[in-house]
């Protein structure tokens, strides 16, 4: 059954850019829609900044480049690039989101005597995608850099997982984290304010007092309950996994025949259909329930950035380098406030409100090595 195009199904849409529907379905059913998931035409985005003029302007990186062709955008997110010709619509697609490493002197002349303000996605972005998502192990050579960067730069992780979860994969202490696609996250007591006139001294979350923010805990119950049936509907479909992410549930179908992914969009949307107040969106090979509220990680970073008296500063730069379409939210945030830049971890050509990009977790670690080396030895 050839999925991209002959199955119709009112059950729910892909949200892979350019409407490439993988699982074949209408995207006019799916409450996430491209507004919201920040996909649309290219060039959308260079509109007036709204404040702040800057020295470079942050909505000028992207120079214009041609949109590449849709077949070469019809992939799956992660599929590394598999021919010459997927080599050479990269590199034109590179023109428009230029490499965050080759552009790197660009960013840090922009954020010269600003306080960056680092903002990390985890699966894709810190780890490489692999089948299982319980063995996305971050590298112990990832976990240096990213531990080296906090040093210098007040650092969150902002993921789809649950917050335990990340916080274990990542395991580290000092940085700041939001589970749950920011649903969930441990905010700094505002004392920390005392600590606004020592550039980038923002104290370390093992040393300060922490309060939960959860807009969503109302939705517990239900999440749960969500997730129990979710689990003993896909029971019987080989490779599928249901992944408890406390404030939103993670359908697996990468290890699932792809004849059978029609039947696991079906089965999500029938148990979906018992509740409207949640809804469906859709990352890398894997269908996500969570609650309808007006919260995502763009308002995630809005929040941690008033938390740690970092927003609406002119000398604040937020970045922040994820993969996935949830990361979108944050790159929007960045681009609309013209206030940061985001980073999209990206091997294949695809739309994005990132202004860099960087190819793969290699590539991540590598930025966040940069970082450091220009912390540590210029004068800024
Ligand atoms: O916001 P993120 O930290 O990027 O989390 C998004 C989802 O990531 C995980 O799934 C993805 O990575 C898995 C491990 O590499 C892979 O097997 C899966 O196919 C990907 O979709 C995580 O398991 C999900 O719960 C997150 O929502």
């Amino acid at each position: 059954m050839d999925l991209k195009s002959t199955h119709k199904s009112p059950v729910l849409a892909d949200s892979v850019p350019m409407n490439k529907s993988r699982l074949g379905l209408s995207s006019s059913s799916v409450p996430y829609s491209a507004s919201t998931t920040g996909y649309s035409s290219p060039g959308m985005y260079l509109t007036t900044p709204r404040r702040k003029p800057a020295p470079s302007k942050l909505d000028d990186v992207r120079v214009s480049a041609s949109s590449p062709p849709q077949k070469k955008l019809n992939k799956e997110f992660g599929f590394e690039p598999e021919s010459e010709e997927a080599e050479t619509s990269y590199h034109t697609w590179v023109m428009k989101y230029p490499s965050a490493l080759t552009s790197f002197e660009q960013i840090t002349n922009y954020a010269k005597y600003k306080k960056i303000a680092l903002f990390l996605d985890y699966d894709g972005t810190l780890s490489p995608i692999v089948d299982n998502p319980d063995h996305a192990f971050m590298s112990s050579a990832m976990r240096t850099a990213v531990r080296n960067v906090a040093k210098h730069f007040p650092t969150a992780i902002i993921s789809g997982r649950s917050r335990d979860k990340v916080c274990e994969f990542v395991g580290l202490t000092e940085l700041h984290y939001a589970g749950s696609h920011g649903m969930d996250i441990m905010v700094p007591l505002r004392e920390l304010e005392s600590t606004t006139d020592h550039p980038n001294s923002i104290r370390s979350t093992d040393k300060q007092e922490v309060i939960p923010f959860q807009p969503a805990s109302e939705f517990l119950p239900m999440i749960d309950e969500v997730f129990r049936s979710l689990v003993e509907n896909t029971n019987d479909i080989e490779g599928a996994t249901v992944e408890n992410n406390k404030f939103c549930v993670s359908v697996h179908y990468r290890l699932v025949d792809e004849e059978l992914w029609p039947m696991i969009a079906e089965i999500v949307h029938d148990i979906l259909k018992g509740y409207p107040k949640l809804k469906l969106t859709h990352g890398r090979k894997v269908l996500e329930i969570r609650p309808v509220i007006d919260w995502n990680k763009g308002k995630a970073v809005e929040f941690l950035l008033e938390s740690l008296g970092l927003n609406n500063r002119d000398d604040v730069l937020p970045i922040y380098v994820g993969d996935d379409i949830t990361d979108e939210d944050a790159f929007k945030v960045l681009r609309e406030g013209n206030c940061g830049y985001g980073i999209l971890v990206s091997s294949v050509p695809k739309e994005s409100n990132a202004s860099y990009s960087l190819r793969d977790p290699s590539e991540v670690k590598g930025f966040l090595k940069s970082l450091v080396k220009w912390k540590t030895t210029a004068a800024v």
